[in-house]
């Protein structure tokens, strides 16, 4: 294992790093895939026979510099091409997992994107089989629970997500509910209306992308045509006051991916991050990594990262992210008030 931990920050207070990277809390952000450091995508393409296009590990990761979503998404596809068997999947989990428990992360709601494997011929069970047999190991052996969220590709048509639905049917029980993700603009939500009202219907949970790239519109379509009960990103949801009020009143969670915002250029700098303006206005925003071997860190290193640049965050902030990450979950009311307990046991030796 390589560099679990958040870096030591040379200007953030060393209590409030300790407490940030200590704290229990949930992600609810993170797509599996993203996860795939370049040192396993190249074990991966030699115990697979696949080629890449790329020399070698520091070859891949200078390819990291990314001017918008798309520019990364061209490179998280090729990095996914090299899975290909129910091991590779279990494999690229259990290092997420093992990350995600060295970070103090109690909780994680994992995205994955079947249609990426799919198209490539690799079976729905496959993919399946090998994250759920990874989160069934990183409950026993780590104390992690998880669950999997089914992701249809934006990009790719209506029909496309009605079929990935079908072959994820006989897979039900082991994915809690489906998300949207990929490119945003040009592929707004009301595009998949009819799939997540199907979804809804089997009892699955809702959440979608809205508001990364694509504009607020994107984000009231989502909450009145897909009728999500989180939005990932939503960070352009400042543009519209109005909108934010709604937000705010629903008590819609943001599942906020600073160091990903910063990586695809939707900030300059860290530093002009809205995360703040976002907890001004009572918003449930959570902190989360997205696409971490991308993106330049995981969890804790996103609020490592972001509480530097932003020196209006302090404890109480840090404490309002965890304890919304956990309220936001899908887990049993019981289990988020054991969590929350845990945080302000955590909070009150601090
Ligand atoms: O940040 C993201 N946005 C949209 N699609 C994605 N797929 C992986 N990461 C992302
Ligand atoms: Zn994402």
């Amino acid at each position: 294992m390589t560099t679990p931990a958040a870096a030591v920050h040379a200007t953030l207070d060393p209590a409030l790093q300790a407490l940030l990277c200590r704290m229990p809390k949930a992600e609810l952000h993170i797509h599996i895939e993203g996860s795939l450091e370049p040192e396993l995508i190249f074990a991966l393409a030699q115990r697979n026979g696949v080629a890449l296009p790329y020399a070698n590990v520091e070859a891949l990761r200078a390819a990291y510099a990314f001017t918008d979503l798309q520019s990364f998404l061209d490179i998280y596809y090729a990095g996914a091409s090299v899975l290909l068997h129910e091991q590779d999947f279990h494999d690229m989990a259990w290092a997420y997992f093992q990350r995600a428990a060295a970070d103090h992360v109690v909780h994680a709601e994992l995205f994955f994107d079947p249609q990426t494997h799919t198209e490539r011929g690799v079976a729905m069970g496959t993919v399946v089989q090998g994250l759920v047999s990874a989160c069934e190991r990183a409950q026993r052996e780590l104390g992690v629970s998880s669950a999997l969220i089914l992701c249809f590709l934006r990009h790719l048509s209506e029909e496309a997500a009605f079929e990935t639905l079908e072959a994820a049917l006989p897979y039900r029980q082991h994915f809690t509910g489906v998300g949207l993700d990929s490119s945003e603009r040009g592929h707004p939500p009301e595009k998949f209306a009819r799939v997540f009202a199907r979804c809804r219907e089997l009892g699955l949970h809702v959440v979608a992308h809205a508001g990364e790239e694509g504009p607020p519109a994107y984000i009231e379509s989502a909450l009145d045509v897909l009728k999500v009960e989180r939005i990932d990103h939503g960070v352009r949801c400042v543009e519209s006051p109005a909108l934010v009020q709604r937000l705010a009143a629903l008590r819609m969670p943001l599942t906020v991916c600073p160091l990903s915002n910063v990586k695809l250029c939707v900030y300059r700098t860290m530093a002009e991050h809205q995360l703040p303006a976002l907890l001004a206005a009572g918003l449930c925003a959570t902190v989360n990594s997205d696409d971490p071997a991308y993106f330049g860190g995981y969890i804790n290193q996103n609020f490592v990262e972001t509480f530097a640049a932003l020196p209006q965050l302090g404890r109480d902030h840090a404490y309002t992210l965890a304890r919304n990450s956990f309220q936001a979950s899908f887990v049993p009311a019981e289990t988020k008030q054991r969590w929350v307990a845990a945080l302000d046991a955590v909070f009150a030796e601090a």
